[in-house]
């Protein structure tokens, strides 16, 4: 078990945002999140990675809780939204910071971005610009591999399919996939996309008012049971 959730309730004003008694995800888990707009996903997301504090409970990475403690960053990347990006950098300048926080060479951090010259499509490297110029899509695929480059054992995406094009959705599944196989890598997915979250993930969880409603192993009737339960 990599992640447990104990007890966490996140409350703003008088509602209760996120409300999880018990969830734990185990090592090598592709785990989707879905909910509609408001549920708690993002929210929750923040919480595991201590953004915010939660007003009880706790969240345990490898035991430990996240809060007040550094050891989960070693091994966990993410990438929530364009906050994590700088945007007076160009794509480079940004990758080589992220690798610099690992002890990565610029050479090195160049190298290791050569694997990802499908996935960026001609539209991110050597282009002179900085991120801020970047579509908002070209920008995701920058957070993005900017966070698969850390080689984490803890992935936690917010929405990564949104605003790609289909062929870049596609390839990241793909990637999500191998690491998953070769690394055994963990990553936490939360999407609107009820194709790409059962298609990528082996586990989803379904969220509604911060309260956990479904929880369960992909099968092949689960797509169908998700739009079942959206179209209610
Ligand atoms: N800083 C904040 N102050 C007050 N309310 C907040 C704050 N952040 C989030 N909320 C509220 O918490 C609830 C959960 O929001 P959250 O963004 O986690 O949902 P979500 O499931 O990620 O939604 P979406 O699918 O729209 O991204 C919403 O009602 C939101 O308005």
């Amino acid at each position: 078990m990599i992640l447990e959730i104990i007890d966490l309730k996140k409350v703003y004003g008088n509602k209760t945002v996120v409300n999880i008694d018990d969830l734990k995800i185990n090592a090598g888990e592709t785990v989707g999140l879905v909910g509609n707009n408001g549920a708690g996903k993002t929210t929750l997301f923040r919480i595991v990675l201590d953004l915010i504090r939660p007003n009880q409970g706790e969240v345990r990475s490898k035991g430990k809780n996240v809060a007040g403690n550094d050891e989960w960053k070693t091994y966990t990347a993410s990438y929530l939204d364009e906050g994590f990006l700088i945007d007076y950098l160009t794509a480079e300048e940004y990758f080589i910071f992220i690798g610099s926080l690992h002890h990565f060479s610029p050479a090195h951090v160049m190298d290791y971005l050569k694997q990802y010259e499908e996935f960026f499509n001609g539209e991110v490297l050597n282009k002179g610009k900085y991120i801020r110029d970047f579509s908002k899509g070209n920008q995701n695929k920058i957070g993005i591999a900017a966070a698969l480059m850390q080689n984490p054992e803890l992935l936690v995406l917010d929405e990564p399919f949104a605003n790609l094009d289909p062929t870049t959705q596609i390839r990241l599944k793909t990637l999500i996939r191998s690491l998953k196989n070769e690394h055994a890598l963990t990553t936490l997915i939360s999407s609107h996309d009820l194709n790409h979250v059962t298609d990528v993930c082996d586990r989803i969880i379904l969220l509604e008012k911060g309260l956990i409603i479904k929880d369960f192993n992909k099968d092949e009737n689960t797509l169908k049971e998700l739009e079942e339960y959206f179209s209610e």
